[in-house]
């Protein structure tokens, strides 16, 4: 296999250590062309839908692609901001405030860098670029506390291919979750404190992760027992009672079976016997998105108040909070563990002129910017 091509290997080179925030990807646009391409690319990875390829290609080019992607963009022209996508503007601020954390903890010279598994800016893109500034350590951060093959594995998947075609391959750290970590955890938890100072408290407080389907469950995925786990420990801190809190799974797609139960029917069920006031959280996603801006926040809140609910809170993702850009600058930390992190002024001189040279390079030969 030829690989790609790179620059002679130069004796003294100072390289540095850098993190890459990636998270599941979004359309560059809330049209009907720009969901296309990026639901094209999300549903034919066979991480996301293990339907077997030929069967799937005809259902995804045949009925998902012309019906989904319509709908999906006036779902996405809801929730658009003036400066874009919610999904891209929060882990991009959450890449830009952890560059921060990691300075004030001693780590100046690390570098930080968003990527998106899929859609822009493309993680092969970012790695490329992080090469050719220098970096020989990286950290790649998926955005998701919770393992799953169909996000964290997918993510890898994406790693492993671009360093096949690569002779000089830098060192590498795989987070693989951070489910259980306390500073996660605990910035959930005055996430939530926060809410309720402002808001009020409601009856009971619903955790509504992400859904797989079940199958994979079956077949060895740790995604439920982490999401569980997660659940368990910030109830735990929360001090609260097993009747005041449930666990449902969110944004089934397809007809077979997923992890139960169920938010929407949960959350109507809740309505129907009685509960008036809700808080809706989802402590799987650490940016707001599609899923928990539309499908919780417009959807299932109609789902509730359309049963009998009168007042229903959702409680905003950690985003841009503090205690959790605190806990991604801890999280970065421990995988960095051994790495230098901070150069002398000499080597920081040299390294700079190292990044130059190889982004001019990169640049000649059409890497992009
Ligand atoms: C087809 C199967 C899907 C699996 C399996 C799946 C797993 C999964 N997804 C997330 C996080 C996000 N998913 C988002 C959107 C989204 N997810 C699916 C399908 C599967 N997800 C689709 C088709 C879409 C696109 C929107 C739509 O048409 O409904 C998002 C939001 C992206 C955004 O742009 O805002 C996130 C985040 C997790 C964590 C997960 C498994 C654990
Ligand atoms: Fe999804
Ligand atoms: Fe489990």
């Amino acid at each position: 296999m030829p690989f790609a091509k790179e620059p002679p290997h130069q004796h003294g080179t100072v390289s540095s250590s850098a993190v890459v925030l990636v998270n599941l990807g979004t359309p560059d646009e809330p049209t009907r062309g720009a969901v296309r391409r990026y639901l094209k690319q999300f549903l034919s990875d066979p991480r996301v839908v293990e339907i077997p390829r030929a069967v799937w290609w005809f259902i995804l080019h045949g009925i998902i692609l012309p019906f989904r992607s319509g709908a999906s963009a006036k779902k996405y022209a809801s929730i658009w901001t003036r400066d874009g996508s919610p999904l891209r503007v929060h882990t991009s601020n959450q890449a830009m405030l952890l560059h921060e954390a990691l300075g004030e903890r001693g780590h100046g010279d690390v570098t930080v860098a968003m990527a998106m598994r899929y859609g822009s800016p493309s993680l092969p893109d970012v790695l490329a670029r992080l090469k050719a500034d220098g970096c020989d350590r990286i950290v790649v951060l998926p955005a998701y506390p919770q393992y799953s093959g169909t996000t964290t594995g997918s993510i890898w998947d994406a790693v492993f291919a671009h360093y096949r075609k690569i002779r000089n391959i830098p060192e590498l750290r795989l987070v693989k979750n951070y489910h259980d970590h306390d500073g996660y955890i605990e910035a959930l938890r005055q996430n939530i404190l926060a809410h309720w100072e402002a808001h009020g408290r409601g009856e009971k407080l619903v955790m509504s992760f992400h859904g797989v389907p079940k199958r994979t469950l079956l077949l060895g995925d740790p995604y439920h027992c982490e999401c569980h786990k997660t659940a368990r420990l910030l109830a735990a801190r929360l001090k609260l009672k097993p009747e005041e809190y449930i666990v449902t799974f969110q944004s089934r797609f397809g007809k077979a079976e997923w992890l139960q139960p169920y938010t929407a029917p949960t959350v109507a069920q809740l309505a129907k016997d009685g509960v008036r006031r809700l808080d809706v959280i989802c402590p799987g996603f650490t940016s707001d998105c599609l899923e928990t801006l539309e499908e919780i926040a417009m959807e299932v809140r109609h789902d509730f108040l359309a049963n009998g609910g009168e007042d229903f809170h959702y409680i905003p993702c950690l985003n841009e909070n503090p205690d959790w850009i605190a806990a991604l600058a801890e999280i970065a930390e421990q995988h960095m563990i051994g790495w230098p992190t901070m150069m002398t002024p000499t080597q920081r001189t040299l390294r700079q002129h190292d990044a130059d040279k190889g982004r001019e390079a990169a640049l000649a030969k059409g890497a992009p910017q």
